[in-house]
């Protein structure tokens, strides 16, 4: 048994005024391996966050489940945790508060709950900016507060939407090294949508790619990553070589390389 399931999902929203409606997602199915690292990619309007507000629980399905290592889910749950595009961070709280808000919901009490904070808070790299209000942190400060936060709660899978989108390509680069080394202590499942295919390769074990609301195929990467730093990586030819088997993926009518 996977430890995420995406069984069938289809998803139609209302519009014109609940006359007409838009089919966003398609019977829409795979499945993510405990510890595995997804991203789902596709063009505009593909269904990307639609699907992942679905396995989230922030949006319900017209048709299909979304099953959390066997448990069939009902809404918002403890067992998954979501990174925003932008952290989303109460701008009254400080980052130790910030990292702390999704346990303080969770009816965790002080001293517990700093004590968890302060640890995610260190594994983020934010120990100095302890006491900091969010407009006195940079974008990726911020990001990497919404990424501790996530993980604070110790869900089973977590959620990522477009996650570095807003943020300039060194900033996102070095966050890409420090997600894979968050991963590599944490274990976590985490599902990634991103536009960018760079990003795809660079921290996916497989990638979904789904046009008009349906899975057109999935693609396996798995690069090593384990010797060297993100740069390092993508100077070598297995990542230009899976870069350009994934490039195919989005852009070519023909599955080149699809494993499950
Ligand atoms: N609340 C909504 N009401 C009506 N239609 C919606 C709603 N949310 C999404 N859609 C439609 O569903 C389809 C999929 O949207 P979704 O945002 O999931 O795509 P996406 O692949 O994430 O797009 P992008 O890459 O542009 O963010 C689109 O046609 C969109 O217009």
């Amino acid at each position: 048994m996977a430890h995420l399931e995406v069984c069938n999902i289809s998803k139609s929203f209302r519009t014109s005024g609940g006359v007409e409606f838009a089919r966003a997602l398609d019977g829409v199915s795979f499945a993510v391996e405990k510890g595995e690292i997804v991203a789902l990619i596709g063009p505009s309007g593909s269904g990307k966050t639609t699907a992942l507000r679905i396995i989230m629980g922030l949006e319900s399905a017209s048709s299909g489940e979304v099953r959390v290592a066997g448990r069939a889910i009902s809404g918002c749950g403890y067992d998954r945790g979501m990174v925003f595009q932008h952290a989303e961070l109460l701008p009254w709280r400080n980052t130790l508060s910030n990292i702390g808000y999704g346990l303080e919901m969770k009816g965790v009490k002080e001293p517990e709950r700093s004590r968890i904070a302060s640890h995610f808070l260190e594994l983020v790299g934010l120990g100095h900016a302890r006491d900091r209000r969010p407009h006195q942190l940079s974008g990726g400060m911020k990001q990497r507060a919404g990424i501790a936060r996530a993980l604070a709660i110790d869900p089973e899978v977590l959620l990522m939407d477009e996650p570095f989108g807003a943020l300039d390509s060194q900033t996102r680069e070095s966050l890409h090294g420090e997600l894979l080394a968050i991963h590599a202590k944490t274990g976590k499942t985490i599902i990634i949508v991103t536009h960018d295919l760079d990003e795809a390769v660079m921290l996916a074990d497989r990638v979904v790619v789904l046009k008009g609301g349906q899975v057109d195929q999935i693609v396996t990467v798995e690069l090593d990553r384990s010797s060297s730093e993100p740069g390092m990586v993508r100077a070598t030819d297995e990542y230009a070589r899976k870069r350009a088997v994934l490039w195919d993926a989005l852009h070519g009518d023909t599955p080149l390389e699809t494993a499950q």
